[in-house]
């Protein structure tokens, strides 16, 4: 082992034409060490990962240094995963239907030389020795659809440390922990601190303020492409001070924007089952913010899906107005048509046309009924978007670019644009503040208050109890498919508690 830190970045720079996402920027991670790194959507976190990944070539004059080797101007994939930088990509890119074994071995198996044949025993045998040395007895066998969200991490910190001798590499956190359930979190938290204690190191990319501090040695901010301040050692800073440095503004994490709702006739859901969901029964009213939340498993998640036709219910229906529509035959055009909105958690396969520009995006869901065959009609179409990229703070302030170039948390704020515009009759949010920096969450959840306050029913569904608690003025716990709770005004413990927490009664409103 040397004296060299195992990852030196100096002066790295890297262009998009005449964008400029990342300036000159230094960082080093030192052994036995978690380095957080934060900044504001746009900032060029994901630029920096995708270099470490081999992905993207850096600008001339860039350097990387792993264990003091320089690996010169165009790092491939190949040469960073020999080098020993592992990157476990947001909800750790698992294949559900293989082992644990054969997720460990992908992309790095060796077949036999002269039959070609990979040597499954001696791979679920390397699987075995890396899962041991994380202190763990997941079966190498077992199928990563069968294992818990918190054995997943360590499945997949276990394949990060495949290429990796004991004592050194970096594992790159790419906003991994994003997905994962509270009680999952601290089994990962356990396992990165022993890997950094026995000499590995990892670069954590967080957009959680409270997990960078209580889970990072030290801290670097990314503004606009460059370093904002000084590395610091965590401890010695607060939350603030992070947040500060990264947006140039104070924001109140503490956002409380919960709505009165209107008298207007509610929403009825009845019945409502799929693969997860047992004969769910829910009411929301026009103007109030309805949560949804629980275990991996009890359903809630599939809630948003099953009630806005984007997934076929086994049996249910939901009223509107005096109409019912039965969900076990409505398709997604008929539910949309129906005023039925669905914010989808996986917005480059569900949320967004990629391709298509940042104000086509925003406009797709109102330009049959605004536009005709003839004319689309650009000026309704400008101030829709313009509205999005104000009121959301979308950067770069760009219609016409390809929503595919913008970054993660601002195509966040797109996806969600979208849908505000309009006048749904109901609005279905599946974790809505995800990928976002601090300051946009605050307006994200002001912006749902705001919907909700022109007398749209929005429902919510999350693990974040803060989110919940900061705009719900209800919000219904899952267990087993069905609701077990439901919380008036709820703070974020009592969420916390009513999910992880014994089974309570339904409390009286
Ligand atoms: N392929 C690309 N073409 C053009 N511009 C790009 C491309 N990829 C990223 N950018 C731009 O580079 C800048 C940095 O983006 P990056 O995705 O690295 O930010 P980020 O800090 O990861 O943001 P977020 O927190 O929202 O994920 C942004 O202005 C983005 O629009």
């Amino acid at each position: 082992m040397t004296d060299a830190a195992p990852l030196e970045v100096v002066g790295l720079s890297k262009s998009f034409g005449s964008v400029k996402a990342l300036r000159d920027v230094d960082l080093t991670v030192r052994r036995g060490e978690v380095h957080g790194l934060v900044g504001q959507n746009g900032s060029g976190k994901s630029t920096l990962v995708k270099v470490l990944a081999g992905y993207h070539a850096p600008d001339r004059g860039s350097v990387i240094k792993v264990e003091g080797k320089d690996l010169g101007a165009q790092p491939k994939l190949r040469h960073m995963r020999e080098a020993g930088i592992a990157i476990v990509h947001q909800d750790f890119g698992l294949v559900l239907n293989k082992s644990v074994a054969e997720n460990i071995a992908v992309g790095s198996f060796v077949p036999a030389r002269w039959s070609r044949r990979v040597n499954w025993r001696r791979e679920e045998q390397v699987a075995a020795d890396l899962l041991s040395r994380l202190e763990s007895h997941i079966d190498p066998r077992a199928m990563i659809e069968d294992l818990s969200p918190a054995d997943r991490s360590i499945v997949a910190i276990a394949r990060a440390l495949r290429n990796q001798r004991p004592g050194s590499g970096v594992i790159v956190l790419d906003e991994s922990t994003r997905a994962l359930p509270k009680d999952a979190l601290e089994d990962f938290y356990r396992t990165l601190r022993g890997v950094v204690a026995a000499g590995g190191s990892a670069l954590m990319i967080s957009h959680n303020l409270e997990e960078i501090m209580q889970v990072t040695d030290r801290v670097t901010v990314l503004r606009d492409g460059a370093k904002s301040g000084p590395t610091m050692t965590t401890r010695d800073s607060s939350e603030a001070e992070i947040a500060l440095l990264m947006l140039g503004k104070i924001v109140t994490q503490d956002v409380h924007t919960r709505v009165n709702e209107s008298p207007r006739a509610p929403i009825q859901v009845r019945g409502l089952s799929g693969r997860l969901l047992t004969g769910a029964d829910l009411t929301v009213r026009p103007g109030e913010v309805l949560g949804v939340s629980g275990v991996a498993g009890s359903g809630w998640d599939e809630l948003p899906y099953l009630l806005t036709g984007a997934r076929r219910a086994s049996s249910g229906t939901v009223e509107i107005d005096g109409r019912v529509i039965d969900l076990s035959t409505a398709g997604p055009a008929r539910c949309i048509a129906a005023g039925l909105a669905l914010l989808p958690e996986h917005r480059i396969d569900h949320g967004l046309a990629m391709t298509l520009t940042v104000a086509e995006n925003i406009t797709l869901p109102r330009v049959r009924r605004r536009g005709s065959p003839w004319h689309i009609g650009r000026r309704w179409q400008r101030r829709e978007t313009d509205a999005v990229l104000d009121g959301l703070d979308v950067r770069p302030r760009r219609a016409d670019i390809p929503v595919g170039q913008l970054s993660g948390g601002n195509q966040q704020k797109v996806m969600l644009g979208k849908w505000l515009e309009g006048q749904p009759e109901l609005l279905v949010l599946h974790e809505p503040t995800q990928a976002v920096d601090v300051g946009a969450r605050e307006d994200i959840l002001k912006a749902i208050a705001a919907i909700a306050g022109r007398g749209v029913a929005v429902v919510v569904a999350s693990i974040q109890p803060a989110d919940l608690a900061a705009v719900c003025n209800r919000v219904l716990i899952f267990h087993s498919g069905r609701v077990t709770h439901e919380l008036f005004a709820p703070a974020p413990d009592d969420i916390v508690d009513a999910v992880y927490g014994g089974h309570l009664e339904l409390q009286e409103g």
